[in-house]
């Protein structure tokens, strides 16, 4: 049986979503008859009873997360606060309002298909390893690119990344106090320049992130399936 630890979920929603070039950010845009942020929000309230949700939004933002929160029939625990300039902004404006002992899941806002089944994988692993993130491989081929030309690479060495990246929080927080460096695409990237191992997960092919106008036709099919 697995430990029971305090579990907050910090969604990153304070994006404007310019790969998408929709007129609201991407967060809000409707997927099967509600908004993307909800279903990501309601994957997290369902997955466990005890989640605690600090959700991150564009400040301009705040009333569409009232009217998201107020459409649920079980309203979640959902602490709402402002993001920053770059997603890594946004998450350390998240873990300012984590105090003590907590395992913490970083997400997307813009990843709705996220299962229970993968969150409670990265709860368990990151009980025991103290980071989890899940990984999906890679299916086309790929090549490295140099000053002078290009080159095949092994796939099979490289892995993509996703969200949830969970931690336990005597990790996470101390990593964030580290100057900010364009290169923190991640919460993995930024645990790991503080000198931690990184513990991958086995990913979903279906957690897919909303960033462009096709992915949202493909999520939508995906949850038709469903
Ligand atoms: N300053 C930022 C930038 C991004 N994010 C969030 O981080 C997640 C992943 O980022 P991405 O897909 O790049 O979203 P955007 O930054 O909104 O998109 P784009 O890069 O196309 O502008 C999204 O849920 C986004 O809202 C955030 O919370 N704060
Ligand atoms: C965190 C992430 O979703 C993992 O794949 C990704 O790094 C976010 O990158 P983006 O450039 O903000 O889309």
């Amino acid at each position: 049986m697995s430990i029971n630890r305090r579990k907050i979920a910090i969604i990153v929603a304070g994006g404007s979503g310019v790969r998408m070039g929709s007129s609201i950010p991407k967060q809000f845009l409707p997927l099967a008859g509600k908004p993307v942020l909800a279903h990501t929000i309601q994957a997290f309230a369902n997955a466990y009873e005890d989640m605690e949700i600090i959700l991150v939004l564009p400040l301009a933002h705040f009333d569409y997360a009232r009217d998201i929160l107020e459409g649920f029939n079980k309203p979640p625990r959902v602490q709402v606060i402002a993001g920053g300039d770059t997603r890594f902004h946004s998450v350390k404006n998240g873990l300012d309002q984590v105090k003590g002992d907590a395992v913490i899941f970083v997400h997307d806002g813009v990843r709705p298909l996220v299962t229970a089944a993968l969150i409670h994988r990265c709860y368990e692993a990151a009980l025991q390893y103290g980071s989890a993130i899940p990984v999906v491989p890679m299916k086309d081929s790929i090549r490295v690119v140099h000053e002078n030309g290009n080159a095949a690479a092994d796939r099979d060495r490289y892995k993509i990344v996703q969200t949830p990246q969970t931690f336990s929080a005597s990790i996470l927080i101390p990593a964030f106090e580290q100057p900010y460096d364009p290169l923190f695409t991640d919460e993995a990237s930024v645990v790991e320049t503080a000198g931690h191992a990184i513990h991958l997960v086995t990913g979903d092919p279906e957690n897919i992130k909303i960033t462009q106008p096709q992915d949202l036709v493909i999520a939508a099919a995906l949850l038709g399936g469903h």
